[in-house]
């Protein structure tokens, strides 16, 4: 028997995204149903953002170990227990799972339905042919999946992608890596640090879209600890090799592993929609949104991994936010993309906000560039872990207009970044704080200092001075 509903809002996906905004429609008392045909949580919780980050933490220990000699603790060489580290990551998981649960939403007052919706016309959707909705508003929050590059082979050869990654129970003996985006260089350096070899093979530079050289400091640092990257290089064909998977680059080379993962990028998770009976337009980066995030069919929004962009999590929760706004209360909403910082968790993490330095060029804007290195940290210094800086971009006439940081906790320290740029603040607001010592925030506030240096070598403020002296 078909149920037939009719709520308010249509939450099509149970990711980031799509539970953001059907939490916070409950919290306003919108009848609300939420479609998810998977795990509750998406990608985030489940293959991606969570599992991720508890893989790096237990890398970052098994580096510790083998650091340790530098601060005078003998201990190591690490040994890693794969299926210890295994159940860590999954207990990481399921610590989190009750807060995206369908329980925990159902008691929120949202109508959770496992199964797989498509459109059926411009405001009615079915699921699973059991159920038929039709409401006044709906979200399209289906998010990605991994993209499997065009190599020829790749098919007949045994690959992992970030769904099948987390579930190693074994440690590669040496990892191949196609890609190097954030999640080719996150867990390449994580396996690197648990004791795998790994080689990251790009077909374009890596980073490509981060500051030139915050991106090379990073892959400086995992160059040093032994992470093989090679840029530019186009793969001809993927192989089997004994029980070896081998890559031949274009140049003949050939690179053999004992695992291969593919981590070159995403494709959004359209199939199966039916968009164009709802006409909505879409292409292969995602659906087609205007600033307010609406479609091509004023009735329905799409967020999240699911339209073209950066993706991240806190970008998909920022964009349920704004859907909020302007499908509740009507207000005007413009989704400004430089607003979402970026951060790859590398040691050293990257963090950015706002343009680069290369994107204000392009626009044609003026603009000044402040710096301080991590080296001049007296905090980064007494922990031995220097590499790294803060690179400002402002005004000419001092107002911030973004930061790109490198170094440990750069993912915490640019939040200061986004509360300057939001708020149109200036150097001098940055200059004039007071920053605990010894810490590494400290370095935000040099880099903002920098802009008067050019004063304190004025010759009408020297002169100034000088007579100010005079008086006693
Ligand atoms: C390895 C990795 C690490 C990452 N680390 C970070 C990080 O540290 N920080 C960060 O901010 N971001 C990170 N990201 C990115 C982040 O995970 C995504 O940007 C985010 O999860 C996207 O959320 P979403 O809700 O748009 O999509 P998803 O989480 O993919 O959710 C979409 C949901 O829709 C469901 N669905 C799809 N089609 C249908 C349908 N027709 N009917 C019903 N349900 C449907 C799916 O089952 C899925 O559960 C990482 C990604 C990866 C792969
Ligand atoms: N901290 C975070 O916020 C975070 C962390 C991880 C991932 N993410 C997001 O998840 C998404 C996926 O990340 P990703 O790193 O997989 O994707 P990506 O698109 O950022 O990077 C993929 C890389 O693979 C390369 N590539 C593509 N085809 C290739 C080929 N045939 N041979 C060699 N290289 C090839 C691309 O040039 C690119 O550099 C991104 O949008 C990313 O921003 C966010």
């Amino acid at each position: 028997m078909t149920e037939r509903l009719s709520p308010d809002l249509c939450v099509v996906g149970g990711g980031a995204a799509g539970l953001s905004v059907a939490a916070a429609a409950a919290g306003f008392g919108v009848p609300v149903v939420l479609v998810e045909r998977g795990r509750m949580g998406g990608e985030c919780l489940n293959a991606g953002c969570v599992p991720s980050k508890a893989l790096i933490a237990a890398a970052r220990h098994a580096r510790a170990v083998d650091e340790a000699h530098r601060f005078g603790v003998q201990a190591g060489p690490a040994m890693v227990d794969m299926a210890a580290l295994r159940a860590h990551v999954r207990a990481t998981i399921a610590g989190i799972a009750p807060t995206d649960s369908a329980a925990r939403f159902t008691a929120l007052g949202v109508r959770v339905i496992a199964g797989t919706a498509r459109f059926t016309g411009p405001d009615s959707l079915a699921v699973d042919d059991a159920t038929e909705i039709t409401a006044r508003r709906v979200v399209i929050a289906t998010g990605s999946s991994p993209r499997l590059p065009p190599v020829a082979g790749l098919a007949d050869v045994p690959f992992l992608t970030t769904e099948t990654v987390f579930d190693l129970d074994v440690l590669p003996r040496h990892l191949l890596v196609i890609g190097a985006g954030p999640v080719g260089l996150e867990l390449g350096q994580a396996f690197r640090r648990l004791g795998s070899g790994v080689t990251l093979v790009e077909a374009g530079e890596p980073l490509a879209g981060e500051d030139p050289e915050a991106a090379a400091s990073v892959l400086a640092a995992l160059r040093r600890e032994g992470v093989d990257i090679r840029p530019h290089a186009g793969i001809a064909r993927a192989f089997r090799a004994g029980g070896a998977v081998a890559l031949t680059l274009d140049t003949g080379e050939t690179l053999t592993g004992s695992h291969l993962l593919v981590a070159a990028g995403r494709v959004p998770s359209l199939a199966g929609l039916d968009l164009d009976r709802a006409g909505i337009a879409h292409g292969p980066d995602g659906i087609r949104v205007d600033a307010a995030l609406r479609t091509t069919n004023p009735r329905v929004y799409a967020i999240g991994d699911a339209i073209p962009g950066a993706r991240s999590t806190h970008g998909a929760s920022h964009q349920a936010a704004l859907v909020i706004r302007n499908a509740l209360f009507r207000l005007p909403v413009r989704f400004d993309p430089d607003a979402v910082p970026r951060v790859v968790f590398t040691d050293p993490e990257l963090a950015r906000i706002g343009p680069t330095e290369a994107a204000l060029r392009a626009r044609g804007e003026s603009f000044r560039v402040l710096r301080w290195p991590l080296a001049d940290n007296d905090r980064a210094r007494a922990e031995r872990d220097i590499p790294g800086h803060v690179k400002l971009v402002t005004t000419r006439r001092g107002r911030i207009l973004g930061a790109s940081i490198v170094g440990a906790h750069a993912g915490e320290m640019i939040t200061t970044w986004g509360l300057a740029v939001r708020n149109r603040l200036s150097v001098r607001d940055l200059a004039e704080q007071v920053v605990a010592y010894p810490t590494r925030g400290e370095i935000g506030k040099r880099a903002a200092m920098t802009f008067y240096s050019r004063t304190l070598t004025n010759p009408m403020v020297r002169r100034m001075v000088g007579w100010l002296r005079r008086l006693g």
